[in-house]
Formats: C-alpha cells, sequence, structure tokens
C-alpha cells in the first residue's frame, strides 16, 4: 500500500495515565475512505486512542500519523480543520440554538457565512435537526447528539472521528447516518472512525478493530471475522478473542497489528512469522511527508480573525442567555458594597453604659440648669463649681453612641455589666464639684482624698475590644469637651488645661470612621475575587463540558481561547469596578482627593488581576469543587494578610514581605493613597499597585498557557 492509501496509522502507541498504562503498544490502520468501526468494552481506552488521533492527548511512546502529518506538529491541520470530531459527550454550548452551533464552528473552521447557511441546510436535510432556534438547552439527549454530529461534519473533513454518535438516536436515523457515511467514504474518500456500543451496527463497517484492555486484538473486516471465527455475530468473535486474551494464547506485547486470518495459529506460529512488525508497517512515504509537512509554515495561526469573532459572540451569547448569571455579576458588587456601607466600619450606636450619680442621684439630671454651675471667684484664680455632674451627663455625655442607663447602687450596676446589660459602668462620686474644685485650687498640695472623688470612675466591659475601644475613646474626646467649657466658663486662658500635644491631622481627620480606611481594601479584595470566581467558574464548566477540547480539536489555539474569555470577562470587571467607584463615590459621596479614574483603574486591573488567577485555576483544576477550594485556599490567606483586617505594619517581618509580594496589598495601600492623599501616578506606591497587578495578571496568563500546553 502507498502512503495516501492510509488516512491514519498508530504504531506501538503506549499512553499511561499517571501510573496507569492504558494504551499498550496499540497498531492501528486506517486506509483512505473506508469506514473503520472500533469496537470495545468499556474503559479499554478508545476514547484515549482517539483523543491521541486527534492531537489532544500526548502520547509516551509509538506514532502516530495522520493524513500524512503527525497530530499537534505545526502544519499538520490536526488539531485543525482536515478532522471532523465528534467526542462522547455533546461538549456544545448549552446556551447555543442550534443554528449557533452549527455557526460557532463553521466560523472556527473559517468557513464563509453563505458556506454555513448552504451546509446547515444539507445537515438539516439529512439528520433531521431540531428548530433551528431551539436552544441547546432543551433539546433532548438524542436531538443534542445529532446537533454534536452535524457539527462534525460541517466543514466536510477528510477525517472523521466519531466517538459512539449513533447513542440514544432511533434505529431509522441510525441507518440513514450509516448510509449517508457509506456515501461520502466511497464517493469523496472520506475516512471514519468510529465507535459504538451496537457491535452488529459495524458490520456495515469496512474494517473492524476489536479492543481490549487498552490492546487491539485484531482488525479486519467483518465478514473475514465472521469466516475466520466461523460465527454468526461479531459479538461471538469478541468474546472468543477476549477469552483467548484472558487465556494468554494471544500476544501479549501488540507489536503487531493482528490479521484475523492468522489468529488460528499457535502463539508461537503467530510471533515467528509477523506479518506487520511496527518496523515495517509505516510507509515510506509517510515519513517524507513528514518532513514536508515540517517544512510548511503552521496554517493555523495563533490567532485569527473568524475564530476569535466565534469565541467572542459564544462568551457573549453565554452570557446574556444566562440571566441568573449576568444578574448575580451586575449586582452582587453593589449589594457587597451597600452591606459594608450600611454595617462595617460605622461609627457604633446606642451603646448602653450604666450611670450612678451619687452627687446628685440623676442620670439625666432633668431640672440641672447649666447657669451657675461653674462660676469664676472674683479677685482670685479659683472658680466655684456646682453639681458638675449633671453638666457633663447632661450637656457632654449626649452623643449617639453611648446610651444612659440610670442606676442607684454602684453594686447593682456592676453586675449587670457582668451580665453584659451594660458595656460600662460611669460612676461620679457624692462630692464630685466640691472636690474638683479643691483639685484646682490646692494644686500640689491636693489630698488623696481630693484626687479620689473628683475623679470620674468608668469601668469598661473590654471583652469586645472594638466596642470597649471605641467608648474610651469617646469618652476621653467628650470629657476633654467639658474640660474646655469649663475653662471657657471659669474665665481661664483657652487651651489651659488641654493635655500640652498639639495633633494636626495632615490626611484624614480625628473623628474619621474605620469605614473610610476600609472601603478601599475591600473594593480591590472583592474584584480580585470576583474576577477570580467569575473567570474559573465559567471555563471549568466549559472544560468539564468538552467545550474546551472540541474547540481546541477544531483549531482554536491556547492563545486564542485564553484571549477571548479574558476580553469579554474584562469588559465585565471594567464594568464592575464602574459600578463600585460611582456608588461609593458619586452616589454616597464618600470623600476621595485624588484622580477618580486612577482610582477606577486601579480597581479595574485588580479585577483582570483576579480573572487571570481564575484562568489560571481552572487550567490546573479539573473540576468545579478542586477549582472552588483552590481559589478559597488562595483568597483567604491573601485577604488575611492584604492589609484589610489589619495594617500589614502589624505582622511580622516575613508576613510583611509576603502580604507585599500577594497581588492584592500594595494595590490597596495604592487606592487608599489616591483616595485620601490625592497623589498621582508619579507616586511610586500608586505606580506600585496598579505595576503589581499588572505583573501578577502577566504571570498568572503565562502559567496558565504553558499549563495549557502541556496538558495534552
Ligand atoms: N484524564 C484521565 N485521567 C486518568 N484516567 C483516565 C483519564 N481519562 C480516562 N481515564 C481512564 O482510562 C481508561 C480508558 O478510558 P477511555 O475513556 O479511553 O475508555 P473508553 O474505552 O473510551 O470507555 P467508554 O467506552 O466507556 O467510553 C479508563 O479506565 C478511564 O478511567
Amino acid at each position: 500500500m502507498k502512503m495516501h492509501d492510509y488516512s491514519v496509522l498508530v504504531q506501538d502507541v503506549v499512553k499511561n495515565y499517571g501510573k496507569t498504562q492504558i494504551l499498550k503498544k496499540l497498531c492501528m490502520k486506517v486506509e483512505t475512505g473506508q469506514i473503520y468501526g472500533l469496537l470495545g468494552s468499556s474503559g479499554c481506552g478508545k476514547t484515549t486512542l482517539l483523543s491521541a488521533i486527534v492531537g489532544r492527548r500526548k502520547i509516551e511512546s509509538g506514532e502516530i500519523w495522520v493524513l500524512g502529518g503527525k497530530p499537534g506538529d505545526p502544519g499538520s491541520g490536526i488539531p485543525g480543520p482536515k478532522v471532523g470530531y465528534m467526542p462522547q459527550e455533546t461538549a456544545l454550548v448549552r446556551e447555543f440554538t442550534v443554528k449557533d452551533a452549527i455557526y460557532y464552528f463553521g466560523r472556527i473552521f473559517n468557513m464563509t457565512e453563505k458556506a454555513i447557511e448552504e451546509r446547515y441546510k444539507t445537515l438539516d436535510e439529512l439528520l433531521n435537526l431540531p428548530p433551528e432556534n431551539r436552544y441547546l438547552k432543551d433539546c433532548s439527549g438524542g436531538q443534542q447528539r445529532r446537533v454534536s454530529f452535524a457539527v462534525a461534519l460541517v466543514h466536510q473533513p477528510k477525517l472523521l472521528i466519531l466517538d459512539e454518535p449513533t447513542v440514544g438516536i432511533d434505529p431509522l436515523l441510525r441507518e440513514r447516518i450509516w448510509s449517508y457515511l457509506f456515501e461520502v467514504t466511497k464517493k469523496e474518500k472520506i475516512s471514519v472512525i468510529i465507535t459504538t456500543h451496537y457491535i452488529e451496527e459495524c458490520r456495515q463497517a469496512d474494517k473492524i478493530g476489536l479492543m481490549r484492555d487498552g490492546r487491539l486484538l485484531t482488525e479486519d473486516s467483518p465478514d473475514n471475522l465472521l469466516a475466520t471465527f466461523n460465527t454468526q455475530t461479531l459479538e461471538e468473535v469478541f468474546l472468543i478473542l477476549s477469552q483467548r486474551q484472558e487465556a494468554g494464547q494471544l500476544p501479549l506485547s501488540n507489536e503487531t497489528t493482528v490479521n484475523s486470518s492468522r489468529l488460528n495459529e499457535t502463539n508461537e506460529q503467530y510471533e515467528s512469522t509477523s506479518v506487520m512488525s511496527s518496523v515495517q508497517s509505516i510507509p515510506e512515504g509517510y515519513k517524507s511527508t513528514d518532513m514536508l509537512t515540517k517544512k510548511l509554515k503552521p496554517n493555523i495561526s495563533i490567532i485569527g480573525k473568524r475564530r476569535m469573532r466565534a469565541l467572542l459572540d459564544k462568551n457573549a451569547k453565554q452570557f446574556y442567555r444566562n440571566t441568573l448569571s449576568i444578574s448575580f455579576l451586575l449586582a452582587m458588587p453593589i449589594l457587597q458594597l451597600l452591606l459594608l456601607l450600611y454595617s462595617v466600619g460605622l461609627e457604633m450606636r446606642y451603646i448602653p453604659i450604666g450611670i450612678v450619680n451619687d452627687e446628685s442621684m440623676s442620670a439625666f439630671c432633668p431640672d440641672f440648669s447649666i447657669i451657675g454651675s461653674a462660676e469664676p471667684e472674683k479677685d482670685v484664680l479659683s472658680c466655684h463649681f456646682h453639681n458638675l455632674s449633671c453638666r457633663f451627663l447632661k450637656y457632654h455625655l449626649t452623643d449617639p453612641m453611648i446610651t444612659k442607663v440610670e442606676y442607684h447602687s454602684l453594686k447593682e450596676a456592676t453586675e449587670d455589666a457582668m451580665h453584659g446589660k451594660v458595656y460600662g459602668v460611669m460612676h461620679f462620686a457624692q462630692n464630685f464639684s466640691e472636690a474638683l474644685e479643691l483639685r484646682g485650687e490646692d494644686g500640689r498640695d491636693a489630698s488623696n482624698e481630693t484626687l479620689e472623688f473628683s475623679t470620674i470612675k468608668v469601668r469598661l466591659d473590654m471583652s469586645n475590644q472594638q466596642v470597649g475601644i471605641s467608648v474610651q475613646n469617646k469618652l476621653r474626646n467628650l470629657y476633654m469637651d467639658f474640660h474646655e467649657s469649663l475653662s471657657a466658663d471659669c474665665n481661664y486662658p483657652k487651651g489651659y488645661g488641654a493635655v500640652p500635644v498639639q495633633m494636626n491631622y495632615e490626611y484624614g481627620s480625628r473623628d474619621e470612621d474605620y469605614q473610610v480606611f476600609m472601603i478601599p481594601g475591600n473594593m480591590i479584595t472583592m474584584m480580585f475575587f470576583f474576577g477570580a470566581t467569575m473567570t474559573s467558574q465559567i471555563m471549568i464548566s466549559e472544560k468539564h463540558d468538552g467545550i474546551w477540547d472540541r474547540s481546541i480539536v477544531a483549531g482554536v489555539t491556547s492563545f486564542e481561547l485564553i484571549a477571548s474569555h479574558l476580553s469579554f470577562q474584562g469588559v465585565i470587571a471594567l464594568f464592575q469596578s464602574f459600578e463600585m467607584i460611582a456608588l461609593v463615590y458619586i452616589v454616597y459621596q464618600y470623600e476621595y482627593f485624588g484622580n477618580i479614574f486612577l482610582m477606577y483603574a486601579i480597581l479595574a486591573m485588580q479585577g483582570v488581576c483576579g480573572m487571570a488567577f481564575g484562568l489560571f485555576i481552572s487550567v490546573i483544576c479539573s473540576n468545579i469543587t478542586m477549582a472552588n477550594n483552590a481559589t478559597m485556599g488562595f483568597y483567604l490567606p491573601m485577604i488575611i494578610v492584604s492589609g484589610v483586617l489589619w495594617p500589614i505594619q502589624g505582622m511580622p517581618e516575613g508576613l510583611q514581605i509576603l502580604a507585599k509580594i500577594l497581588p492584592s496589598a500594595i494595590p490597596i495601600e495604592s487606592l487608599n493613597t489616591v483616595v485620601k492623599k490625592g497623589l498621582s501616578i508619579d507616586s511610586w506606591i500608586v505606580a506600585c499597585g496598579l505595576g503589581q497587578s499588572i505583573l501578577w495578571t502577566i504571570v498568572f496568563v503565562t502559567l496558565s498557557l504553558i499549563f495549557l500546553r502541556r496538558q495534552r
């Protein structure tokens, strides 16, 4: 036979998954214009073999030649338009209509719109396709398989590889498919490899390969097989051969492709006179074709316009036809931020504090008048105080943070504090005003009693530190205000009695909400997370449904796959960042000093970085659970050290370095700097924030490309 008489030659192929050998020195020959039925029990390696033939799986050893080239070699056209591949699973986008599916692959195969339309009509007649506008998710299993079959035929390939195409298809249509296969193999010299579980269906094939446990037991025409084994059915042939294999009566090493007429020979006879040794079996011309194809420039460019268009169109349809996911992706940033704005970092309110006022026996002092509570004495420097506890309680302890709860005994108030009814207890001594007056007058001669009674005693519950510290700071500030008002009434100079440390606030203010610190960090980490989950979920489910593999076999490059996803999801990330910035700084008018477009750029770039991370996760993980675990495993520790919960300055040095290397900490600082200090991109920290997101994006995308190319 000459080289062009063969479409596929498989020689001594070994394929392992981990340590398990799946294909064991397998040999196979498919002649041009032939229907080759590949039969074998479940799990014997048929799909693995077909994946290797279409260039989706690397083999450990041996050789595969398809249409004159080696799958995966540049210029071989495989993966690519030379092959029509129908995988076992439907491997089509569920959001596609029947027509979309045909058009998607037509474009990937670089067909013109007119050619696709014509081909669609032919296939519709042949396969009785469901209505063109019906979504694939609404089609029955059998209907989906028909569409999947049509997709494999759309570009009239030279080699058709069909993995169980007739499952779930009614007998009449099955017959039509077979007669179509006859027609194209005979008229157009197309070759077909078909696997099926209906063994007898393969009687119509020109040649049958019986496969078991990673080896080809025999390959021959159905008639020869039946005659050699003197049986009525192919099932019986398969059974006989399987029993012989079990009994060790077939050659263990599949170094030869077994012709059935020789299977009745003894093992010794067989081995001594192999018809096709592995060395002899590849026709000479095939090797020279290899040289030729190597000289050819790759016919699949790294980025093709039509393929990109098809991929982007697919992504858009998947997105806008999935109302739930659109709503989720667009509403989540808003919902999360609203929750943040209304729940985190705001000043606390209505914290109950028990008041024991032994001076006037009231926490509210309804009849108290401020007039005369602090009167300067004539001619002397001292000042006369009266009922200052009421002055403090009625005129200063009025902040919404604190709710006064009146108690008449210190014991009762302390007990309630222990049981969590109040967060603290404030006690004024019976002679508080008098002692405070004496404290001023006596100066350094003030007695211990005077100091004791003139002190407002506060016991705070610090079991919740955030609450405790907030109340403590508030009480200190209120007391300072109270003290200043007393000084004013006593005609003391302004600032007399104030703590002699002058605090000026360069950026922000003394009473700024913790929330203002929280917002940029939360926005950055949210964007990273949204980007990562969105991309990993979409891509993993595509991979899981076989859409990736099918597209790659059709000729889509890894680069196109990644570029189409990142560019489409990038638009979503831009929109999500816009939503966040607009909500916080335009709708809620939080103060910002920098350029709002720069703030937007830092945020959006972090979203893109998250997407690149999601891409990497989807490449290295095989299912959604693994992807979720990997995303969480990276994201949660990253949040802890990113400075959102606690400034990184408070961490040990090693952790600080780690935090600064990870993708979010520096962008958070960068966004904070632009928001609060109004610095521009000229500033080192702002540039670093943007640069770090870009750098990590490049790292994740490069790693994804490397892993994608290796995963065969
Ligand atoms: N990616 C993989 N990693 C590890 N093992 C795998 C992988 N894919 C397949 N296998 C294993 O390899 C063996 C052959 O699988 P393959 O899908 O090729 O069988 P098959 O003959 O096509 O089966 P079926 O007729 O049921 O589709 C099976 O035991 C399967 O579990």
